[in-house]
Order: structure tokens, then C-alpha cells, then sequence
């Protein structure tokens, strides 16, 4: 078993063993405010990956966590309690929060979303929530709730070891699953989600399945939080508690499963004791307290005591570097069949692109084939990055048609752009900052090769000339550092990698050499000529130097003003008395035509 896996099966077992002999050294009061807390840490966990690790803030667990609660009360009110009864009540809960959650995240999450949409929605739901369940009238008990049905017999002592296990057993199952191949995706996506889209992930589907499965965790909870309580209440649906949980996770510490049922834990015994003794003033005394911690533990609880325990251990010894978990490098086979010299992988036909009434791209019509490096040349604002991104994005153009690998984009998005054989390295170097280099080339993968929803693989598998750059470059060495500590250099060339993970057949560079040293340029045109002609790839690439160009292409074409002013070899272009007044901005004394 690996160290990781073994340290996390002992402490659960230590956690479990606490569990089962609380309520035989707890007083019958803690024992009573633990479960309801143990149930609500499990909602808490829910907004934690939610937030914390896919990075969308949400405030509308508590709608699920409501909806787990009603459905059981409902269904014990209308029905009477029994096993044909609890089964209904089991399935109405996880049915009606997993069909909830999929028409919201559909919502929240459908092309064109942003982040902050989707959280307003999520604010949205617990309140319309409330307002159902006040205008349900006796069915949903309205603004007093549901109480006095008949529930689950179990005695104080089997609902506080049911829950605390229910708490242990949701964290290893949360931790297994995002330490897994599939679970790193979920980091990939906040870190940077338009890399994602662009490694051909749709990153809509995913958010929308974790919603789902985040929904569903959150409506069992729930649903034993009223089947121990035997009350269904509004608030336990509504907008503050929403709130709440959020509160939960940010003092627990966002991103750290531990921390969030830690501040869950907290905040409920916390609230409990003091809405007893201090009635009138405990809230303020939790809000303050809780912006305390936040203002001198930016990392919540767990987050702090982190620090201090590594501070302490410092003093006293001097800490080694951290060993990353080894990763062994590994060829794929090349499974693409030997591209006919002659195929064209790039048509683009009257393509215009208007932002508004400004047209910035107009009438470009050209093709590529494979084997062809390429360039895109031309003066600021020529229109050369609203090409790339009108082939890269089937919704991007105003008019026009372009075909990849010989299919139409249509008005297909990105990430299915990239399932016909395009890969796009941005400008500026895109990577996932807290991946390790190694996971961020696994990510990479994930669209050829479906991942592990419970398992790491320490094999890295990449196509050959993914495998060059990253031993060429020296990647190979930093394979366990987190991306963000790599140079400006490193992140490009690991953005090349992931890009040529993907196994494209076109790729699209946007001035890759930008800010890179001369040893720097020099390493990328060997691999960028090495690439078309080994592996006989489509590359367009935009540069402004021109001596770099003049190295590298096969072809150059020529953007002015959003027209192409000259399409030719190398010779025909940089030579050209065109370019030369299209830069400098003077006429040439021997004037050729724009061919348009
Ligand atoms: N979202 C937008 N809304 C309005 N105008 C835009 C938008 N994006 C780009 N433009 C305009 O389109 C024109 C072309 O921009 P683009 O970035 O494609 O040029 P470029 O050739 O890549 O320039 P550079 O070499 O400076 O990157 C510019 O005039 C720019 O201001």
C-alpha cells in the first residue's frame, strides 16, 4: 500500500475508534450537538471541493442538504414511518437533489458562464427553495417546518458512531477520489479553466457532475441530520445557513477536507453552548471571532496550525526538501497513422471576424498542410490573435468557414475543436500553477486516455515529441515541482508539452519565444522544425521576429489591417518592399499589390 494511502487508513481507524467510545465518555448533551454537527461537516465537505478545490464558490448546498431533510419528512408525514417508506424517502432525497442539481448546474455552467454566475445562482436557489416550502402550506409545514413524524428507532449512541462514521467515511472517500488521476482535474480547472477547455476537457460537464455528486452528499446529510432531529425547518434549506457553511470553511481552512469538518465542528458545539448561556450576544461573538481568524490565519484553523507545526519542527530540526512521489517517464506508442505528405489539415474560407461595427478581420482565405511551419506576421493589432482564436473556437468567427484535419468547426466550442486534431499554446505560458509539472502533463491526457477515478498511475506515458521537449528542456528533472516555480522558460516549454500531449495535428502558437533568452529561442526552433519534420505537424505560429521567422518557416503569411496582404516562401516574403513599408510605415519604392 502507498505511505500516503497507509497514513490516511490509520489515522481514519484512530478517528474511528475515537468515534465509537465518544458517547461513552461525552455527556448526552455534546453527544446530541455532535450529530447534528457530524451531519452538517458532511455538507461543509461538500462546499469545500466545491470551492475549495474546483473553485466555485457556492452557497446553495444548504438547498440540497434541505432537500434531503424535507424529503424524509415528507414522506414519513404522508406516508407513516416504515421500510417501503424510509426506502421512498432515501430515494426521493438523492432523485430530487441530483435532477435539482443538474438543471442548475446546467444553468450556471452553460457556455459563456462565468464563475460569478454561477455563484449568484447558487445564492439564488436556497432562497426560492424557502419560499416553496413557505407556500407548501401543511404539505411542507410552511414557515414552522415539519415535526412530530415518526423516524429511524436507533438510540443516541448508534446515531452519534453512524454519523461520525458517515464523516470519516465521506473524507477518505473525498480524499481517495481527488488525490486520484480524474480527482486532479477538479485543481486543473480552478488553477486555469480555459487551459483545461483547450486540452479538450469540457470543463461545463464536469462541473455540472461534481454539482450533481456534491448535491447528492449534501441531501443524505441532510436527510439523517432531520431523521435523527424528527424536525424539518426552513432555516436548514435556506440562504444563512447557506452562508454558514461557507463561514465553516473558510475558518476550517479552504481546499483542506480536514479543515472544513473542523470549522463545521467548531462553529456548530460553538453556537450550541453559547445560544444557551450568551442568547442574546453569541452570533457576534462568532462573527467576530471568525473574522479574527481569517485576518491572522488566511489559511483558516488547519491552515495555521499547519504553519505553527512546521515553524516548531524547523527549530528543532531543520526541515529536508519535500520527496515528490517518483514518476517514471514513458514512451506511447505512436498510434497516428504517417500523414500523406500532400493533406491539408487547415481551410479557411471567407473568414471575418467584427466586434461590432469594427471589423477586424476580413476576407482571409488560406490553407496549411502537414509538414508546413507557418508564420503569421504583421504589425500590432494586424489581427493575427483574432485569427488563431477564430480557428480554435468555432464560435469566435463572424462569417467564413475553416476545416481542420478535413472537418468543419461549425460553431463548435474549443474543447471539441480539439477533438479533430487542434492544439493551442497561448501567448503568455498557460499552466496549472499548483500542479506538479508531472500533473499537469497527466492532465494533459486526460482526453486520450480516460483516468482513474480512484488510482495514480507514477507512470507518465507521453507521445514521443511531447517526451522530447520536456527532456530537452530539462522538465525531466523538475517532473515534482508545482509549475509555478518554474521560470518563464520551463512554463513555455511545459505548455508546448501539454499542448503536444494532445497528439495534434495542427498546432497554433502564439509567440511562444516571447520574453525567452537566445539559448531559449534557439532550443524552441530545433523542436518546432524537428516536430514538422518528423512528425510532419501542422504549425501556425505568430511572431514578430522576423530573423526567427526567417529560421523557422516553411511559409509566411502577412496580415494587414485584418486583410492578407502576402502569402509566400520566406524569400517572397521578408524581402518583400511590402513588408518593409508595412512596418515601417513608409511607402516602397517598388509597390506590389495587397492580394486579398
Ligand atoms: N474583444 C475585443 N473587442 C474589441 N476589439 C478587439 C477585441 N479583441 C481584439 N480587438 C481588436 O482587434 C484588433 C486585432 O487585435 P489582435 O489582438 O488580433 O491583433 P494582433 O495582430 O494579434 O496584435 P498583437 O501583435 O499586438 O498581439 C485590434 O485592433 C484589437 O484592438
Amino acid at each position: 500500500m502507498p505511505r500516503p494511502l497507509l497514513r490516511v487508513a490509520l489515522a481514519a481507524l484512530v478517528a474511528a475508534a475515537v468515534i465509537v467510545a465518544g458517547p461513552w465518555v461525552l455527556d448526552t448533551y455534546t453527544v446530541n450537538i455532535l450529530v447534528r454537527a457530524f451531519f452538517v461537516a458532511i455538507a461543509a465537505l461538500t462546499v469545500d471541493v466545491l470551492w475549495g478545490i474546483s473553485g466555485t464558490l457556492t452557497f446553495g448546498q444548504s438547498a440540497f442538504f434541505g432537500i434531503g431533510g424535507y424529503a424524509l419528512a415528507i414522506v414519513f408525514t404522508q406516508f407513516g414511518f416504515g421500510p417501503g417508506a424510509a426506502l421512498l424517502a432515501f430515494a426521493a432525497a438523492l432523485g430530487v437533489a441530483a435532477a435539482v442539481a443538474g438543471a442548475v448546474g446546467w444553468l450556471s455552467f452553460y457556455p459563456g458562464s462565468t464563475p460569478l454566475y454561477a455563484s449568484v445562482i447558487s445564492l439564488v436557489l436556497p432562497i426560492v427553495l424557502v419560499q416553496i416550502l413557505y407556500s407548501g402550506g401543511t404539505f411542507s409545514g410552511s414557515s414552522s417546518g415539519l415535526v412530530g413524524f415518526e423516524s429511524f428507532d436507533l438510540t443516541l449512541e448508534s446515531w452519534f458512531r453512524l454519523s461520525g462514521l458517515a464523516v470519516i467515511v465521506t473524507l477518505v472517500a473525498t480524499w481517495i477520489a481527488l488525490r486520484s488521476d480524474a480527482g486532479r482535474v477538479l485543481g486543473a480547472m480552478r488553477d486555469n479553466d480555459e487551459r483545461c477547455t483547450y486540452l479538450g476537457i469540457d470543463t461545463a460537464r464536469v462541473r455540472i457532475g461534481l454539482l450533481v455528486v456534491a448535491a447528492v452528499v449534501a441531501a443524505l446529510a441532510g436527510f439523517g441530520y432531520v431523521g435523527f432531529g424528527g424536525v424539518a425547518a426552513p432555516e436548514n434549506a435556506g440562504f444563512v445557513f447557506g452562508t454558514q457553511l461557507v463561514v465553516m470553511v473558510a475558518l476550517g481552512g479552504r481546499g483542506s477536507l480536514i479543515g472544513a469538518v473542523v470549522g463545521a465542528l467548531v462553529i456548530e458545539v460553538a453556537s450550541a453552548y453559547l445560544s444557551s448561556s450568551l442568547p442574546f450576544i453569541w452570533e457576534l461573538i462568532v462573527g467576530v471571532a471568525f473574522v479574527v481568524v481569517i485576518i491572522v490565519l488566511p489559511g483558516g484553523l488547519l491552515g495555521g496550525l499547519r504553519d505553527l507545526v512546521r515553524a516548531v519542527h524547523r527549530r528543532v530540526a531543520p526541515a529536508p526538501a519535500p520527496v515528490a512521489a517518483p514518476v517514471i517517464l514513458a514512451t506511447l506508442e505512436h498510434t497516428v497513422a504517417a500523414p500523406d505528405r500532400d493533406d491539408i489539415v487547415v481551410e479557411v474560407a471567407g473568414l471575418c471576424k467584427n466586434f461590432g461595427s469594427l471589423t477586424v478581420l476580413s476576407a482571409i482565405s488560406f490553407t496549411a498542410r502537414q509538414g508546413e511551419l507557418v508564420s503569421l506576421v504583421g504589425p500590432n493589432g494586424a489581427g493575427k490573435t483574432t485569427l488563431i482564436r477564430c480557428l480554435a473556437d468555432g464560435r469566435e468567427r463572424s462569417e467564413g468557414s475553416v476545416r481542420i484535419a478535413g472537418h468543419s468547426i461549425e460553431r463548435l466550442p474549443a474543447d471539441r475543436i480539439v477533438g479533430l486534431g487542434l492544439g493551442r499554446k497561448f501567448q503568455a505560458a498557460s499552466v496549472f500553477e499548483t500542479l506538479s509539472v508531472a500533473d499537469c502533463l497527466r492532465v494533459a491526457r486526460v482526453r486520450k486516455e480516460r483516468p482513474s477515478l480512484i488510482g495514480t498511475s507514477p507512470i507518465l506515458a507521453l507521445p514521443a515529441a511531447a517526451r522530447a521537449v520536456v527532456e530537452s528542456s530539462g522538465l525531466a528533472e523538475r517532473l515534482g515541482d508545482e509549475a509555478r516555480f518554474l521560470s518563464h522558460g520551463l512554463k513555455q516549454a511545459l505548455e508546448l508539452a501539454m499542448v503536444l500531449a494532445l497528439e495534434p495535428k495542427v498546432l497554433l502558437l502564439d509567440e511562444p519565444t516571447a520574453g525567452l533568452t537566445r539559448a531559449e529561442r534557439q532550443g524552441f526552433a530545433d523542436i518546432l522544425t524537428g516536430l514538422v519534420a518528423s512528425d510532419r505537424l501542422c504549425v501556425l505560429i505568430i511572431e514578430h521576429d522576423l530573423d526567427f521567422v526567417r529560421l523557422i518557416s516553411s511559409r509566411i503569411i502577412v496580415l494587414h489591417q485584418g486583410r492578407i496582404a502576402l502569402d509566400g516562401s520566406v524569400a517572397d516574403v521578408v524581402d518583400s518592399p511590402l513588408v518593409r513599408e508595412i512596418y515601417t510605415g513608409r511607402p516602397a519604392p517598388d509597390h506590389c499589390g495587397v492580394t486579398a
